[in-house]
């Protein structure tokens, strides 16, 4: 199961690590795997994952896999990570079980749809049982030669079999509408525990291996599950009443022979299609999986569509896209294959049943029990038993039918089933871990960011920052340096509680969620309007937000010429604004924000790293004329005059602090940048450089008054 605290072993060969050598690498405080897998696995891309995937029915006859796809076969494939086998056992019936108390919790339409779904199939098939007795009629009246009587019953049966008709629409709207106030329930469920602080983070970033595409599940596995539910729901809804009606029909025109002849042929034929289902269920679950993935890379050439391009990958985006596609058209024709035997089932199961109908017929016939009646009659009853029959038949072979349903549900099941314990799980180890290691509990009454004795790993058990101590304080900028992949992106996560620390504590502000703001180097532009953009993710507060302020803050972040691209304040962009802006003009935005904001520390990670030197350095000294303190992830020496203090990481846990000392370009920064902006032709719009930043008016979310800033020293 997932584990994300430390074992009492691991702790220990922990401390050995961490108090032997920082050089020493720990075992990970992330493991979210199985306790016989406590490290990752190399990263492998997902098509080699999927290479390494042979469908089940591959697995018996390789031969076989090529006269079955055409083509020619690839030894070895295995499906990532393919330990556990999902079965129509007691876990999946927990988890359906599960999910359906979801759905029908008191106030759920899902409940009252069914109900009025169930009175409609009643009435419905009460049509059907008088639609089904008509040709009985037919045959007496025509037997008769009675003129009038045929007449009636012409216009009684015109009449049945259109109420029959518009039963069965309504039975199919109201499918339709339980199928979407399903996928209603459920969604927003899954949002509700999916979407929550650092744990979504978590089970896409840490544990993708085990809880493949919960992207994919919620948006096309609970949409199928709700289909899948409908046409169950519909098919089966009334059968019980059905079957208890039809049997007691037949058990009076045929005697016990003729139920005892049915249950005993449903029994064999559910008992062998219990044991078809198990592998289909499996091959659904990873049918799904194949799905994700697919649709996974396609997202990926859409988001990375310009850098594709650039260096002309197309040929090698074509060719795993083919290759996963192959992948996927494997496991669904595993499916097909898988469900074959059940199809044949059910499909022999409905023929042969109205073959045992007449055999149910004949016995009375041939033991003389209707010899009394004239011929006429006869067929009538003929007619009548044999209806009765088949449709007692017709509903048992509905059930066995539905079972491919069912096998595709018990698939759905299961994949959200997992997905739904992975959250809960995650969330009780997070609680843990919030009490083992505070980290946003409000115990600091300053406003620092503390470190003390902090130490913990990346996910993959590597060590990243030992036994750090230090206090970034207010009005001390400090950059973080080192070479890639020495972890300082990882000590902001380990700041922003994104990454648990295995030893020691964070000690964040008392008011940590207005206080400390994240910039990444990639800042994430929301869909919406320019006035929400400023305040994400505090959208409720856009309404807030002045005209003029708006054109303030973008004059800060030197981004006042959005103004004119947009239509207005209020315009909603949904993709476009990711497109509408550069990648250093998005960087100006997060900054827009941070400038609206106006927290106490803005944590930076290569914030600046697309922008021009004179914008870069012009968010800087904006951030210092609003008393923003900056600690800032970044590779630019020359960024070292707007910081005190530097925090260089090596790698392994190693780290050092001094102090920078202020150089010459400290106390000319800013005649450099406006000699800058005059060799950029630029107007000087950066309201600090230009002069115009003193007494300039701007206001912060919660601020009543308008705040007066002053102008550089
Ligand atoms: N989700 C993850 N799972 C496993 N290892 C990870 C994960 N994220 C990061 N790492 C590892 O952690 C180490 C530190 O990564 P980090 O992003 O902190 O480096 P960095 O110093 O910010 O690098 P750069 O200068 O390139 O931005 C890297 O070796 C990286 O492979």
């Amino acid at each position: 199961m997932y584990r994300l605290i430390p074992t009492e072993d691991e702790a220990r060969d922990e401390d050995r690590t961490v108090s032997g050598s920082v050089q020493g690498q720990s075992q990970g405080d992330f493991s979210c795997s199985s306790p016989t897998q406590q490290r990752r696995p190399p990263l492998r891309s997902v098509v080699d994952k999927f290479k390494s995937f042979r469908p089940s029915f591959l697995r018996s006859s390789p031969s076989a896999a090529s006269w079955r796809t055409g083509a020619p076969t690839v030894s070895g494939f295995r499906l990532p990570k393919k330990k556990d086998e999902y079965l129509l056992d007691k876990q999946c019936v927990k988890r359906l079980w599960r999910i359906l108390k979801v759905l029908l919790t008191r106030h759920s339409k899902v409940l009252w749809l069914y109900i009025t779904m169930t009175f409609f199939c009643c009435i419905n098939e009460a049509i059907v049982y008088y639609v089904g007795t008509i040709p009985s009629k037919y045959y007496k009246v025509l037997g008769d030669k009675d003129t009038s009587a045929f007449f009636k019953l012409l216009i009684s049966s015109l009449t049945t079999v259109f109420l029959a008709g518009f039963g069965k629409s309504v039975i199919f709207l109201f499918g339709g509408l339980l199928s979407l106030e399903s996928r209603r329930i459920l969604t927003l469920h899954f949002h509700k525990i999916y979407i929550q602080p650092k744990l979504f983070y978590r089970i896409l970033y840490m544990h993708e291996e085990e809880v493949d595409n919960p992207d994919q599940r919620i948006t096309q596995d609970i949409d199928k599950m709700a289909e899948s539910i409908r046409k169950m729901v519909e098919d089966l809804i009334i059968i019980p009443i059905l079957i208890a009606f039809y049997t007691w029909q037949c058990w009076q025109m045929a005697g016990y022979i003729g139920p005892v002849c049915i249950y005993g042929y449903f029994l064999l034929s559910a008992i062998a299609s219990r044991l078809l289902i198990n592998p289909i269920v499996d091959a659904v679950f990873y049918k799904e999986s194949a799905e994700g993935y697919f649709r996974y890379l396609h997202v990926r050439f859409r988001q990375y569509a310009e850098s594709i391009t650039f260096s002309r990958g197309e040929g090698e985006a074509k060719e795993s896209a083919d290759e996963l596609l192959e992948v996927l058209l494997k496991t669904q024709l595993n499916v097909i294959y898988t469900e074959l035997p059940l199809k044949f089932l059910q499909q022999s199961v409905s023929y042969f049943g109205s073959i045992l109908s007449y055999v149910i017929i004949a016995v009375p016939i041939f033991w003389g029990v209707y010899d009394h009646l004239p011929p006429s009659d006869v067929s009538a009853v003929i007619s009548k038993i044999s209806f009765v029959s088949m449709y007692l038949t017709y509903q048992f072979s509905k059930i066995i039918q539905c079972g491919t349903d069912f096998s595709d549900l018990a698939g759905y099941t299961s994949r959200l089933g997992q997905l739904m314990e992975a959250l809960d799980q995650l969330n009780t180890e997070m609680e843990n871990i919030a009490i083992d290691f505070p980290h946003e509990e409000a115990m600091s009454s300053d406003t620092s960011i503390r470190f003390e004795n902090v130490s913990f790993n990346t996910p993959a058990g590597d060590l990243v920052l030992s036994d750090f101590t230090h206090t970034f304080e207010v009005g001390v900028n400090t950059m973080v340096v080192g070479r890639n992949g020495a972890g300082k992106t990882s000590l902001l996560r380990a700041m922003g509680g994104l990454w648990p620390v295995s030893r020691g504590q964070v000690i964040l502000p008392r008011k940590y969620q207005r206080d400390v703001i994240f910039l990444p180097q990639t800042p994430y532009l929301t869909y919406g309007t320019l006035r929400e953009q400023l305040v994400y993710p505090l959208k409720d507060t856009a309404a807030s937000v002045s005209n003029a302020d708006i054109v303030r803050v973008l004059k800060l972040a030197r981004l006042e010429h959005v103004v004119e691209v947009i239509e207005d304040f209020d315009f909603t962009y949904t993709l476009d604004w990711n497109k509408m802006l550069s990648p250093g003009e998005q960087q100006k935005m997060a900054f827009a924000r941070l400038f609206y904001a106006r927290p106490t520390f803005a944590v930076l990670d290569e914030a600046t790293s697309s922008m021009d030197n004179v914008s870069e350095n012009e968010m800087f000294k904006q951030c210092r004329l609003l008393n923003i303190t900056c600690i800032t992830v970044c590779h630019h020496a020359s960024l070292e005059r707007y910081h005190q203090r530097k925090l260089t990481m090596s790698g392994h846990g190693a780290w050092s602090l001094s102090e920078i000392e202020p150089h010459e370009s400290n106390h000319g920064e800013d005649n450099d940048v406006d000699d800058n902006d005059e060799d950029d032709g630029e107007d000087g719009n950066s309201l600090a450089s230009s002069g115009s930043g003193v007494g300039m008016l701007l206001r912060r979310p919660n601020d009543v008054e308008y705040d007066t800033l002053v102008g550089p020293p």
